[in-house]
């Protein structure tokens, strides 16, 4: 039988502990993931996902566990490792008053094998402002060009902290649109994100983290078909229906719940037998059942069933 060594995978991470005074900030978190894929940490604010990745970039050391990336450890071997990995912090930054291209080239000098930053700028939408002083750079522009840093060197494996915050919806295709061919290449990118539709249409791979810990991992099929309850019923109705009533007409295994007022989820094994038991109900009950449809459960709906609707500070 084969083993799977550090080397095998592109990031692996056992037990992470990272603590800032009483704070615990990572929490013996876990993730592993292979070469030429994608990794989406979601997590509300404060989860450890920014922790998590500076640890794994080299730039925080760990309190406890153990951490491997393309099998060198971040603390100890940030020399050798630094060439291999690009990265996007999170809100980005430079030098106010350095021009777009000049920071590129500067970056690039930097690596052993750059790709051409003219053609990479090109390539973000920024070749028109090149010689624009960053502080000029608008905050989708700042973000792209943050971007085009971390992947001037030809990394195996990226971090994109937030990579899209702030982007305008063409701006985003286009991050998209390079995650998907830098994971064709066989680049592995790990990327943190509060845009579910982002997770879901990217990673292979989703791990929901909060208060420092792993609360879901999985791709995004099976973390929203967890339970066997994959689809939902929804409908809309005048406020405060008899949901234990409805419940006692459905099959056993099915619940109800009302998310707004006038907002309403079956959730279970919904099959057609299952609609056409809310529909009849409703009728029996005078009820006006508007907008009524089954669907897949999102993930935005696993994630705040994970961590609860309240907001953290
Ligand atoms: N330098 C620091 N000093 C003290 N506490 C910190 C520091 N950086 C982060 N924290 C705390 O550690 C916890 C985790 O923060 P972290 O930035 O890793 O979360 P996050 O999941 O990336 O949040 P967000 O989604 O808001 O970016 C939070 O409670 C935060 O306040």
């Amino acid at each position: 039988m084969s083993t799977v060594t550090a080397e095998d995978v592109a990031l692996s991470v056992r037990g992470l502990v990272k603590r800032y005074g009483s704070t615990v900030a990572v929490s013996g978190l876990d993730l592993a993931m292979p070469h030429g894929s994608v990794l989406a940490l979601l997590g509300p604010n404060g989860a450890g996902k920014t922790t998590t990745v500076e640890v794994c970039e080299g730039f925080l050391r760990p309190d406890a566990g153990e951490v491997r990336v393309l099998g060198l450890d971040p603390t100890t071997d940030a020399a050798r490792l630094r060439p291999r990995i690009g990265v996007m912090p999170q809100g980005g930054g430079a030098y106010p008053g350095v021009h777009a291209e000049e920071m590129l080239r500067l970056v690039a000098t930097c690596t052993a094998d750059p790709l051409d930053p003219a053609w990479l700028l090109e390539v973000l939408g920024l070749g028109a402002v090149g010689r624009t002083p960053y502080k000029r750079l608008s905050g989708g522009q700042q973000q792209r060009l943050s971007l085009a840093c971390a992947l001037v060197g030809r990394p195996e494996l990226v971090f994109l902290d937030e990579p899209t915050a702030g982007m305008d919806p063409q701006a985003r295709r286009l991050v998209w649109d390079l995650v998907s061919a830098l994971r064709r290449d066989g680049v592995a990118v790990v990327l943190t994100t509060h845009l579910m539709d982002e997770a879901e249409s990217l990673a292979d791979h989703v791990v929901i983290v909060d208060h420092g810990r792993a609360v879901a991992n999985g791709t995004p099929a099976e973390l929203t078909a967890s339970n066997g309850a994959n689809n939902e019923l929804r409908f809309r109705a005048d406020p405060a229906l008899d949901l234990e009533l409805l419940v006692t007409a459905l099959p056993e295994g099915c619940e109800s719940t009302e998310l707004r007022p006038g907002e309403y989820v079956v959730r279970g094994d919904i099959d057609p037998q299952v609609v056409s038991t809310v529909t009849a109900w409703c009728a029996r009950h005078g009820v006006l059942a508007q907008e009524l449809r089954v669907s897949r459960r999102s993930l935005e709906d696993v994630f705040l069933e994970l961590t609860g609707r309240r907001l953290r500070s």
